[in-house]
């Protein structure tokens, strides 16, 4: 089905015009990722179809991908790229998924109070992830609430490697990218598949949540109203969930240079003012100019990449911070209720060493 959303160029809207919109009248927007194959479709039809009292809009790229609305479809006119289910959701046929797409179906707000957008199987979602983010300057009324990639069980560790062993491939991308991974087929694996599944999982982003699904079938709190972004207000749950982060066992961790993407963590004792002053300006070299400060070039080695940054720091008076970033962009925010936990940073990438990080961010803060 062809829409004209190809033609539309997304407007810029000055900044100084841009309506300031309540937090609590804000769309949010969850984009789905996962390879071909892993269940996508699967699990969009579970959430077109179930009765969980939600309205939400969910965008595919053609209305054939999910066998299910294709069914549905049939009473629907030629033209018609908008489709209301019996259970409140609303399917949307988007070609284009950008932003004057998006900002288009917007006139239906009222319609739906939440969005999934999925992606093909072969997408990164982390240029998506970045250009929601940094779009929410352009559409006012929705803020992007995280990243959900469904994982094959029974293929997902021979998807995962690369040929060229050192360069990420689409599939860990798109795991290294997520903020919650249904790992879906689980009735086709064993339970010793499935652990060695979720070590190499938290082996590459120990910042993820991980759930254990058949076709799709989940508690849909899994995948919506996850607050990764931490965009508003209510961000206790971001706290929440980096506290919880675990990475996966020790000796899935010495081959995580197998899928090219790892977790690294590092903590950090509560800062001083001056040393959250210069925690941001370490954070700048990191993610903007690609280098760590305060340790000898020589020892950097090959070119790194940072796909998903997250974490929590402390200042020693009592204020508590909540860092979350994407590529090079990234927002850190005070948490509203101070909650007390140890400063955790964590950074998921390609050519991180965990020790050089924490060299560089001990000399840089001067924290021995
Ligand atoms: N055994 C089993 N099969 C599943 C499960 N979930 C999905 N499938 C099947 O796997 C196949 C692929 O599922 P889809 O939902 O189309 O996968 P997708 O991620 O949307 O695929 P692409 O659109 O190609 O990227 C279908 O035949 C599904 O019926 C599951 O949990 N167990």
């Amino acid at each position: 089905m062809m829409t004209d959303f190809d033609d539309e160029i997304p407007t810029l809207i000055d900044s100084n015009e841009t309506v300031d919109i309540p937090d609590d009248k804000k769309v949010p927007l969850t984009i789905l990722t996962g390879y071909l194959g892993a269940g996508k479709s699967t699990l969009i039809s579970h959430i077109l179809t179930e009765r969980h009292g939600h309205k939400i809009a969910v965008i595919v790229n053609e209305f054939g991908d999910t066998a299910d609305i294709e069914r549905r479809a049939v009473n629907v006119g030629e033209d018609e790229e908008y489709l209301e289910l019996e259970n409140g959701c609303l399917c949307c046929s988007i070609r284009d998924a950008g932003v004057a797409a998006i900002a288009k179906m917007m006139r239906r707000k009222g319609k739906f109070d939440y969005i999934i957008l999925e992606t093909t199987g072969l997408a990164d979602p982390s240029g998506l992830a970045e250009m929601f983010w940094e779009n929410e300057l352009y559409i006012p009324d929705i803020y992007l609430d995280g990243v959900v990639c469904v994982a094959d069980a029974k293929n997902v560790l021979k998807q995962m490697e690369s040929d060229t062993r050192r360069s990420a491939n689409e599939c860990v991308r798109q795991i290294a990218c997520a903020d919650s991974i249904m790992v879906n087929k689980q009735d086709l694996v064993d339970e010793f598949t499935l652990t060695d599944v979720r070590d190499a999982l938290k082996t590459i982003n120990a910042g993820a949540t991980v759930h254990l699904t058949s076709y799709g079938k989940l508690d849909l709190g899994q995948v919506i109203d996850l607050n990764a972004f931490n965009s508003v207000t209510k961000n206790d749950k971001a706290v929440k969930s980096i506290e919880n982060i675990t990475h996966g066992c020790d000796e899935a961790h010495n081959h995580s240079h197998l899928f090219g993407i790892q977790s690294i963590e590092l903590s950090l004792p509560s800062l001083t003012n001056v040393q959250y002053a210069d925690f941001d300006m370490w954070i700048r070299c990191v993610l903007w100019e690609n280098t760590l400060p305060s340790v000898e070039t020589v020892e950097i080695g090959e070119e790194m990449e940072i796909l998903r940054t997250k974490g929590v720091i402390n200042r020693d008076d009592g204020a508590v911070y909540i860092l979350q970033g994407v590529r090079d962009m990234y927002e850190i925010k005070q948490a509203p209720n101070g909650p007390s936990i140890n400063t955790k940073l964590v950074f998921i990438g390609k050519n991180t060493n965990q020790d050089l990080f924490q060299k560089s961010i001990n000399n840089y803060l001067k924290l021995q």
